[in-house]
């Protein structure tokens, strides 16, 4: 039974009125937050009426689907070669208003029978809860032997590439969350919910500040994100600290997967997880939760900027084919620069390749201080003054 006061963190930050009756594919990798999340979810859902059981839900679909050797105990489980979901074979597709919870894990194979027992260990766990399983894995792994990583936001080639390829952390994180997504999407589920804790998001904003970064990526991992309209990803840890998650499972008597490869300190965050936040500990023994009350605060500043950006965007921006902008040297360019980040998101345009300097110049155009076309990443091109045209040329 999970620790109460896990379960009452998590009743604050993702109170079960907004998924118990929506589905809900949990990102489990067999470690203690993800492990502690699966249990806090499978342990609200039973006690709102919701969730495990509710296994019938897609089980009813996979088991006629799905072939004998990828199930195992209580749990409908799917094994996934290169992560694809078999369409229309989990979840509750049937419209009603049930939810479910899915366990999901992506085994990349790395780490040869450790990853085997990584995924062995997600599949009994969620037997035990009464919870649905499916598993992904990078092309080559065979069924119960590689897996994978998990991922915040890309979309990667992962049925293309074979297993050694991918290995770098930002890849392992694409491959698992395309697969988490493709999971959730095709179980018809509302949600996919990750393990993340306050020290990954302090580890994660030390590691954009050292590499560079501006205010969004001050504001740290976001609690909720959406991913295209239907679709979003929660991490309801995100404000328990990890020695905290260790001690409920402890209380509780569950066990975890330590993966060996955290201690290798070759990966950025490991390094600063193992070395950097050690020793800053020894000067400031508080500095974690220092800094992440301040991620706290940047995340409200970033709340406000935000919603101003999109009382600007319903005043200056039309839509069509080319973005068309009126100019504004009135408007502080911290709200336009929001809201131009906005607006390449509703485009579908990258981001990513988008660097601080071509922010400040679309911003300079909007205020009327650019007369040059230009253009930036992503084939977009800009042409300045009034009103200001915006659109992606074919490559
Ligand atoms: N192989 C995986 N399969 C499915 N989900 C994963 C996998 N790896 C990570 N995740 C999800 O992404 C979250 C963050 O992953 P990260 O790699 O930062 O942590 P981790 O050390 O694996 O964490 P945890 O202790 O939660 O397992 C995890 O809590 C989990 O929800």
């Amino acid at each position: 039974m999970p620790n109460a006061s896990l379960i009452r963190s998590i009743h604050a930050s993702w109170p079960p009125a907004r998924w118990a009756d929506v589905g809900v594919v949990v990102g489990c990798s067999g470690g203690a937050d993800s492990v502690a999340l699966l249990c806090s979810l499978a342990q609200i859902a039973a006690s709102v009426g919701g969730p495990p059981g509710h296994s019938v839900a897609w089980g009813d679909r996979a088991r006629a689907e799905l072939p004998d050797s990828t199930r195992s105990g209580s749990a409908t489980s799917g094994s996934v070669p290169g992560g694809s979901v078999p369409s229309g074979s989990v979840g509750n597709q049937s419209g009603g208003a049930r939810g479910f919870l899915i366990a999901a894990h992506f085994n990349h194979g790395l780490r040869g029978d450790q990853s085997d027992r990584d995924e062995q260990s997600v599949r009994e766990l969620a037997g035990r809860l009464g919870v649905d399983f499916i598993a992904g894995r990078s092309p080559g792994v065979a069924a119960p032997s590689v897996s994978a990583g998990l991922g915040d936001c890309a979309t990667l080639a992962a049925d293309d590439r074979p297993a050694q390829l991918i290995s770098d952390e930002a890849s392992l994180r694409a491959v698992r969350i395309d697969f988490l997504t493709r999971t959730a999407k095709q179980a018809g589920a509302r949600y996919i919910a990750l393990g993340h804790s306050a020290d990954d998001n302090v580890e994660t904003v030390l590691h954009h500040l050292m590499r560079g970064t501006g205010p969004t990526g001050l504001a740290g991992i976001p609690p909720f994100r959406s991913v295209g309209d239907d679709l979003v990803i929660a991490r309801p840890l995100i404000e328990v600290d990890r020695q905290s998650i260790r001690d409920a499972l402890r209380a509780m008597g569950q066990s975890w997967r330590e993966d060996a490869s955290n201690q290798n300190s070759d990966y950025q965050r490991n390094w600063i997880r193992n070395e950097l936040i050690p020793l800053v500990r020894t000067r400031y023994p508080a500095a974690d939760k220092a800094i992440g009350r301040a991620i706290e605060a940047q995340r409200d500043w970033r709340r406000l900027v935000e919603s101003l950006a999109d009382r600007w965007l319903e005043q200056h921006f039309s839509g069509g084919p080319a973005v068309v902008i009126e100019a504004d040297s009135q408007t502080d360019a911290a709200v336009v620069t929001a809201a131009l980040q906005r607006l390449w998101d509703r485009q579908g345009w990258a981001r990513g390749p988008m660097k601080r300097a071509h922010w400040v110049r679309l911003a300079e155009t909007v205020a009327g201080r650019e007369s040059q076309r230009f253009v930036l990443p992503g084939q977009v091109e800009v042409q300045p003054g009034n009103p200001i045209r915006i659109a992606r040329t074919q490559a």
